[in-house]
Protein backbone atom coordinates (compact mmCIF):
# COMPACT_ATOMS: atom_id res chain seq x y z
CA UNK A 1 0.00 0.00 0.00
CA UNK A 2 1.37 3.32 -0.77
CA UNK A 3 -1.68 5.64 0.03
CA UNK A 4 -3.75 5.87 2.25
CA UNK A 5 -7.63 7.34 1.92
CA UNK A 6 -9.41 8.60 5.17
CA UNK A 7 -12.53 9.42 4.92
CA UNK A 8 -13.40 12.07 7.41
CA UNK A 9 -17.03 11.56 9.36
CA UNK A 10 -17.50 15.12 10.08
CA UNK A 11 -19.41 15.11 6.46
CA UNK A 12 -21.18 12.41 7.68
CA UNK A 13 -24.39 11.51 9.12
CA UNK A 14 -23.77 11.57 12.93
CA UNK A 15 -26.76 9.87 13.66
CA UNK A 16 -26.13 6.65 11.77
CA UNK A 17 -21.89 6.74 11.59
CA UNK A 18 -21.53 3.19 11.91
CA UNK A 19 -23.69 2.64 8.43
CA UNK A 20 -21.82 5.85 7.17
CA UNK A 21 -18.54 4.01 8.02
CA UNK A 22 -19.52 0.81 6.20
CA UNK A 23 -20.21 2.19 2.94
CA UNK A 24 -16.42 2.96 2.37
CA UNK A 25 -15.23 0.12 4.28
CA UNK A 26 -14.49 -1.96 1.33
CA UNK A 27 -12.69 1.30 -0.49
CA UNK A 28 -10.79 3.09 2.34
CA UNK A 29 -8.17 2.76 4.75
CA UNK A 30 -8.88 4.37 7.42
CA UNK A 31 -11.69 6.28 9.16
CA UNK A 32 -11.03 9.55 10.31
CA UNK A 33 -12.75 10.82 13.47
CA UNK A 34 -12.16 14.52 14.15
CA UNK A 35 -12.56 14.89 18.17
CA UNK A 36 -13.08 18.52 18.48
CA UNK A 37 -13.95 20.27 22.04
CA UNK A 38 -14.99 23.87 21.13
CA UNK A 39 -11.30 25.13 22.91
CA UNK A 40 -8.62 24.14 20.37
CA UNK A 41 -11.20 24.38 17.39
CA UNK A 42 -14.56 26.39 17.59
CA UNK A 43 -15.97 23.41 17.33
CA UNK A 44 -17.72 20.52 19.11
CA UNK A 45 -17.94 16.93 18.08
CA UNK A 46 -17.49 13.67 19.57
CA UNK A 47 -15.28 12.30 22.23
CA UNK A 48 -13.60 9.06 24.00
CA UNK A 49 -17.29 7.49 24.40
CA UNK A 50 -18.20 7.36 20.60
CA UNK A 51 -14.61 6.68 19.67
CA UNK A 52 -15.20 3.58 21.94
CA UNK A 53 -18.37 2.36 20.50
CA UNK A 54 -16.98 2.87 16.99
CA UNK A 55 -13.75 0.91 17.73
CA UNK A 56 -16.24 -2.29 18.28
CA UNK A 57 -19.01 -1.23 15.02
CA UNK A 58 -16.68 -0.18 12.37
CA UNK A 59 -13.99 -2.35 10.37
CA UNK A 60 -11.75 0.34 9.17
CA UNK A 61 -9.12 1.37 11.51
CA UNK A 62 -9.90 4.60 13.32
CA UNK A 63 -7.50 7.79 12.67
CA UNK A 64 -8.36 9.86 15.30
CA UNK A 65 -7.61 13.47 15.03
CA UNK A 66 -7.19 15.14 17.92
CA UNK A 67 -8.83 18.85 18.01
CA UNK A 68 -8.50 19.17 21.52
CA UNK A 69 -6.47 22.00 23.71
CA UNK A 70 -5.41 18.62 26.25
CA UNK A 71 -4.27 16.11 23.90
CA UNK A 72 -1.68 14.84 26.50
CA UNK A 73 -4.15 14.21 29.46
CA UNK A 74 -6.38 12.84 25.91
CA UNK A 75 -4.43 10.96 23.83
CA UNK A 76 -3.24 7.61 25.73
CA UNK A 77 -6.72 7.14 26.43
CA UNK A 78 -7.56 7.01 22.78
CA UNK A 79 -4.85 4.51 21.63
CA UNK A 80 -5.78 2.27 24.35
CA UNK A 81 -9.62 2.12 23.36
CA UNK A 82 -8.27 0.34 20.07
CA UNK A 83 -7.82 3.77 17.29
CA UNK A 84 -5.20 2.45 14.43
CA UNK A 85 -3.98 6.09 14.72
CA UNK A 86 -4.09 9.10 17.10
CA UNK A 87 -3.03 12.46 16.08
CA UNK A 88 -2.19 15.19 18.39
CA UNK A 89 -1.83 18.44 17.31
CA UNK A 90 1.92 20.54 17.75
CA UNK A 91 0.30 24.16 18.90
CA UNK A 92 -1.67 21.90 21.30
CA UNK A 93 0.66 19.68 23.32
CA UNK A 94 3.05 20.65 26.12
CA UNK A 95 5.01 17.42 25.91
CA UNK A 96 5.49 16.18 22.47
CA UNK A 97 7.43 13.14 22.79
CA UNK A 98 6.39 11.81 26.46
CA UNK A 99 2.74 11.83 24.54
CA UNK A 100 3.82 10.09 21.17
CA UNK A 101 5.50 7.63 22.75
CA UNK A 102 2.68 7.12 25.16
CA UNK A 103 0.47 6.75 22.16
CA UNK A 104 3.01 4.03 20.06
CA UNK A 105 2.76 2.12 23.70
CA UNK A 106 -0.63 2.06 23.80
CA UNK A 107 -0.14 -0.02 20.44
CA UNK A 108 -1.54 2.91 18.30
CA UNK A 109 0.54 5.05 15.48
CA UNK A 110 1.18 7.92 16.26
CA UNK A 111 0.43 11.53 14.79
CA UNK A 112 1.57 14.82 14.56
CA UNK A 113 -0.63 17.77 13.02
CA UNK A 114 0.97 21.37 12.39
CA UNK A 115 -2.02 23.81 11.69
CA UNK A 116 -1.20 26.24 8.72
CA UNK A 117 0.62 28.90 10.08
CA UNK A 118 2.57 26.15 12.10
CA UNK A 119 6.39 25.66 10.32
CA UNK A 120 7.77 22.25 10.11
CA UNK A 121 11.14 23.52 11.05
CA UNK A 122 10.94 23.25 14.70
CA UNK A 123 9.46 19.85 14.75
CA UNK A 124 11.65 18.26 12.18
CA UNK A 125 13.35 16.73 15.10
CA UNK A 126 10.68 15.04 15.91
CA UNK A 127 10.00 12.89 12.96
CA UNK A 128 11.52 9.45 14.15
CA UNK A 129 8.49 9.49 17.26
CA UNK A 130 5.98 9.66 14.55
CA UNK A 131 4.19 7.17 12.31
CA UNK A 132 2.31 10.41 10.10
CA UNK A 133 2.70 13.89 10.17
CA UNK A 134 -0.54 15.64 9.44
CA UNK A 135 -0.05 19.10 6.95
CA UNK A 136 -3.38 21.20 7.78
CA UNK A 137 -4.31 22.28 4.56
CA UNK A 138 -7.39 24.12 6.08
CA UNK A 139 -7.86 25.84 9.97
CA UNK A 140 -9.12 22.96 11.80
CA UNK A 141 -12.31 23.12 13.02
CA UNK A 142 -14.95 22.75 9.86
CA UNK A 143 -15.48 20.70 6.69
CA UNK A 144 -16.11 22.12 3.40
CA UNK A 145 -13.40 24.78 3.76
CA UNK A 146 -11.20 26.45 0.74
CA UNK A 147 -8.12 24.19 0.27
CA UNK A 148 -5.09 26.61 1.68
CA UNK A 149 -2.46 26.61 -1.66
CA UNK A 150 -0.07 28.07 0.41
CA UNK A 151 0.19 24.62 2.62
CA UNK A 152 1.69 22.86 -0.58
CA UNK A 153 5.00 24.02 0.05
CA UNK A 154 5.15 22.88 3.51
CA UNK A 155 4.14 19.49 2.39
CA UNK A 156 6.76 19.67 0.02
CA UNK A 157 9.55 20.32 2.60
CA UNK A 158 7.89 17.50 4.68
CA UNK A 159 8.33 15.33 2.02
CA UNK A 160 12.09 16.10 1.82
CA UNK A 161 12.60 15.96 5.19
CA UNK A 162 11.10 12.63 5.52
CA UNK A 163 13.00 11.36 2.25
CA UNK A 164 16.48 13.04 3.99
CA UNK A 165 15.50 10.93 7.28
CA UNK A 166 15.04 7.75 5.67
CA UNK A 167 18.38 8.58 3.77
CA UNK A 168 20.49 9.25 6.71
CA UNK A 169 19.18 6.02 8.76
CA UNK A 170 19.79 3.51 6.08
CA UNK A 171 16.08 2.10 6.73
CA UNK A 172 12.45 2.38 5.63
CA UNK A 173 10.80 3.79 7.72
CA UNK A 174 7.26 3.83 7.88
CA UNK A 175 5.80 7.45 7.69
CA UNK A 176 3.27 9.11 6.15
CA UNK A 177 2.63 12.09 5.13
CA UNK A 178 -0.95 13.27 5.40
CA UNK A 179 -3.35 16.51 4.21
CA UNK A 180 -6.27 17.17 5.39
CA UNK A 181 -9.24 19.85 4.67
CA UNK A 182 -10.28 20.84 1.06
CA UNK A 183 -8.84 17.39 -0.26
CA UNK A 184 -11.23 16.75 -3.42
CA UNK A 185 -10.47 15.54 -6.90
CA UNK A 186 -9.47 18.77 -7.69
CA UNK A 187 -6.62 19.20 -5.36
CA UNK A 188 -5.62 15.75 -4.46
CA UNK A 189 -3.53 15.13 -7.52
CA UNK A 190 -1.50 18.64 -6.25
CA UNK A 191 -1.20 17.23 -2.91
CA UNK A 192 0.06 14.19 -4.08
CA UNK A 193 2.59 15.60 -6.67
CA UNK A 194 3.75 17.64 -3.60
CA UNK A 195 4.63 13.92 -1.78
CA UNK A 196 1.75 13.58 0.51
CA UNK A 197 0.35 9.38 0.47
CA UNK A 198 -2.41 9.77 3.24
CA UNK A 199 -4.99 11.53 2.35
CA UNK A 200 -8.40 12.65 4.58
CA UNK A 201 -11.53 13.94 2.76
CA UNK A 202 -14.72 14.79 4.04
CA UNK A 203 -17.27 16.46 2.18
CA UNK A 204 -15.34 14.62 -1.24
CA UNK A 205 -16.76 11.32 -0.25
CA UNK A 206 -20.04 11.91 2.29
CA UNK A 207 -21.80 14.49 -0.05
CA UNK A 208 -21.22 12.42 -2.67
CA UNK A 209 -24.59 10.22 -3.98
CA UNK A 210 -21.80 7.03 -3.60
CA UNK A 211 -19.63 7.56 -0.71
CA UNK A 212 -17.55 4.55 -2.06
CA UNK A 213 -17.20 5.80 -5.65
CA UNK A 214 -15.86 8.69 -4.27
CA UNK A 215 -13.21 7.29 -2.23
CA UNK A 216 -12.26 4.85 -5.41
CA UNK A 217 -12.32 8.11 -7.35
CA UNK A 218 -9.97 9.90 -5.29
CA UNK A 219 -7.40 6.97 -5.24
CA UNK A 220 -7.07 6.45 -8.50
CA UNK A 221 -6.38 10.36 -8.94
CA UNK A 222 -3.62 9.90 -6.58
CA UNK A 223 -2.13 6.94 -7.83
CA UNK A 224 -1.62 8.17 -10.91
CA UNK A 225 -0.11 11.38 -10.13
CA UNK A 226 2.31 9.19 -7.73
CA UNK A 227 3.17 6.87 -10.97
CA UNK A 228 4.21 10.20 -12.71
CA UNK A 229 5.76 11.48 -10.15
CA UNK A 230 7.92 8.29 -9.46
CA UNK A 231 9.12 8.03 -13.06
CA UNK A 232 10.04 11.09 -13.31
CA UNK A 233 12.32 11.12 -10.89
O1 LIG B 1 -10.00 18.16 10.43
C1 LIG B 1 -10.81 18.59 9.66
C2 LIG B 1 -11.35 19.95 9.86
O2 LIG B 1 -10.79 20.42 11.02
C3 LIG B 1 -11.15 17.79 8.49
O3 LIG B 1 -10.98 16.40 8.72
C4 LIG B 1 -12.41 18.06 7.76
O4 LIG B 1 -13.43 17.17 8.11
C5 LIG B 1 -12.16 17.92 6.32
O5 LIG B 1 -13.33 18.16 5.62
P1 LIG B 1 -13.35 18.52 4.08
O6 LIG B 1 -12.54 19.77 3.92
O7 LIG B 1 -12.70 17.36 3.38
O8 LIG B 1 -14.78 18.68 3.76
Amino acid sequence: MTLRISPSVLAADFTRLADEADAVADDADLLHVDVMDNHFVPNLTVGLPVVESLVKNVRLPLDIHLGIADPDRWAPDYAEAGAGSVTIHAEATHAPVRTLRAIRAAGAQAGLALSPATPLLPYEGLLEEVDTLLVMTVEPGFGSQKFLEFTLEKVRRAREAIDSLRRVSGREIPLWLQVDGGVNEATIERCAAAGADSFVAGSAVYASDDPAAAVRALRAKAESTQLVVTEAS
